[in-house]
């Protein structure tokens, strides 16, 4: 499948704003883990990563893997094909896990990565309308005509000032 999305909105998320959103996530889950506390956090990589650093951080879970699920050409969606698969004699059939990713946007990549993982808890900053309910956790909700631009693709530039001289 390649169909390119009609996005008509930007949302652009700096470093700081990221720290905080990501932080916000894990003051949220702290009444979410379970008794004898999370097994580990999987990252699904790569956006996954930076939030799932800052959480396992946050919440002072030290064991961390990865998934990685690729399913974007920049803005160009195919089918997600998992290309790195976590420990799976850590992380069973995802009791206990904590499962980290940036957004979710149609809920694609997390429908593979809950077959891996099916007991897992699902969490990530942001999420459009589509892919909500694949998630149990996650702090803002941005419109499915939004893209989300991460600092991690984006650098400081000059701009025109709004009136010229
Ligand atoms: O809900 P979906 O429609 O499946 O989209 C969400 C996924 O798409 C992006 O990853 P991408 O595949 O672009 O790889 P990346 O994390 O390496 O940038 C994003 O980081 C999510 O993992
Ligand atoms: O950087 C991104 N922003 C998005 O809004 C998005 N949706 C899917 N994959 C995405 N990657
Ligand atoms: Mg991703």
């Amino acid at each position: 499948m390649q169909d390119r999305l009609p996005h008509e909105k930007g949302f652009h998320v700096s470093w700081d704003q990221l720290h905080r959103d990501a932080r916000a996530l894990a003051w949220r889950l702290q009444g979410e883990a379970p008794d004898d506390g999370w097994k580990a956090v999987v990252a699904i990589t790569r956006g996954g990563m930076a939030p799932a650093m800052i959480v396992a951080r946050e919440l002072d879970i030290r064991t961390v893997d990865t998934i990685s699920v690729k399913s974007y050409n920049h803005q160009t969606q195919s089918e997600p094909v998992v290309i790195k698969s976590p420990d799976m004699a850590l992380v069973g059939d995802g009791d206990g896990v904590l499962i980290v990713d940036d957004l979710v946007d149609t809920g694609k990549t997390l429908e593979v990565v809950r077959k891996h993982m099916p007991k897992a808890k699902v969490a990530t900053i942001y999420a459009k309308p589509m892919g909500r309910d694949m998630v149990d956790t996650f702090v803002t909700e941005v419109s499915q005509d939004t893209w989300i631009f991460f600092p991690w693709d984006m650098a400081l530039q000059y701009v025109e000032p709004y009136r010229g001289t």
